[in-house]
């Protein structure tokens, strides 16, 4: 054959191709509540290249098709796609991921959300019947535990589908403040905030290290500074939210983070909330996330002060649950 009907060959073989990458659906990451946080999620997602789609559903349908639109410009970058989508649609995306709610006000605390928020997850798992029975829920909406705990019952999921970002970002904000007084990277620092996503939270600082070498080997991280630093993560989400009314920057990487997580199902320790047998409430524990959710979470071991400080945790959050559910 010469070379020219080689070349005629290939190029009608290539007009008969028909792929459209816009028909292919693998790795879909939907996103429910399309404000502040959803936005967020879905655009570190897509820069991330997390995932391979991102579905964005909001009751607010207008604002949402132009979050979709103006996030979709952003996809050149990786490739990943952005688009409006209906519940039903959502329902059958690999990751949901629930953004959706009310914020708090400034001073106001999470907890306090509960009665909207929850009105609000039960619609939304209403209008995304049937689930797609493989889904991994991620819940971001607060309160956050609360919230984890109910959409566990609402789902039908088994519980290791479905859990909350819980203290991932206030780990992140307490690791950043140890960074910053030794030095070294935020990612050397393997520390955890456990409990509440809100005011009971507390930093296990007796099993924390840098770069395997205890906290109580280095003379700069005294009492005095960590309680500090403790005490700054706890209360960040106040300060932001008292001078620009919201936060979504550091959620949206945390949820990124742990979406590439599941879909390369590199099974990273994360502290996430997750259901507590014992007290039977959803708290941060450190936990194995993989392709189906939650692998398993680890027996961290606590001082005295940090057994009471989680007891107290997992009181605060079954007195809410014992007020709604
Ligand atoms: N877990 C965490 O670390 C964090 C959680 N949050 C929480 O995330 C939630 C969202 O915060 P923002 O995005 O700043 O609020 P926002 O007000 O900017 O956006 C909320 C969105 O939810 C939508 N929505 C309300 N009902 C809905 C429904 N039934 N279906 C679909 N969408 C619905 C609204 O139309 C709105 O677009 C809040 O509860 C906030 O407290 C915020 C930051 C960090
Ligand atoms: C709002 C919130 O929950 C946070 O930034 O931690």
């Amino acid at each position: 054959m010469s070379d020219n009907a080689v070349l005629s060959r290939k190029l009608s073989s290539l007009n008969e191709f028909s792929y459209n990458p816009l028909e292919e659906k693998y790795n879909t990451v939907a996103v429910i509540g399309a404000g502040g946080v959803g936005a967020a999620c879905a655009s570190n997602c897509i820069l991330l290249k997390a995932c391979s789609e991102v579905l964005l559903v909001d009751i607010a349908e207008d604002r949402c098709e132009g979050e979709a639109l103006d996030l979709q410009d952003a996809g050149f970058v990786t490739g990943v796609r952005c688009k409006h989508a209906t519940y039903e649609e959502a329902g059958q995306a690999d990751v949901i991921v629930i953004t959706a709610g009310v914020g708090q006000k400034p001073g106001e605390p999470r907890t306090s959300l509960i009665g909207r928020n929850y009105a609000i997850l039960k619609s939304i798992f209403k209008s995304m019947e049937p689930l797609n029975p493989d889904a991994v829920i991620l819940v971001v909406s607060n309160p956050c535990d609360v919230l984890t705990y109910l959409a566990q019952k609402l789902s039908g999921l088994e519980r290791s589908q479905v859990f909350g970002s819980g203290t991932f970002l206030d780990s992140q904000r307490f690791r950043i403040a140890i960074s910053h007084k030794l030095k070294v990277s935020p990612s050397a620092v393997n520390a955890f905030v456990l409990g509440e996503h809100g005011d009971s939270q507390f930093a296990a600082t007796s099993t924390a290290t840098v770069g395997g070498v205890p906290f109580s080997s280095f003379p700069e991280l005294t009492p005095e500074f960590l309680k500090q630093a403790e005490a700054d993560a706890r209360n960040r989400a106040y300060e932001i939210i008292a001078k620009k009314g919201a936060t979504y920057h550091g959620i949206g990487a945390c949820v990124a983070t742990m979406v590439d997580c599941i879909f390369l199902n590199e099974r990273l320790v994360f502290p996430l909330s997750v259901r507590e047998k014992e007290a039977n409430v959803c708290v941060s524990q450190p936990a194995v996330l993989g392709r189906s959710g939650i692998e398993a979470i680890l027996p961290i071991p606590m001082s005295e002060e940090e057994k009471k400080l989680f007891d107290a945790s997992c009181g605060a959050m079954r007195a809410i649950l014992d007020e709604v559910a």
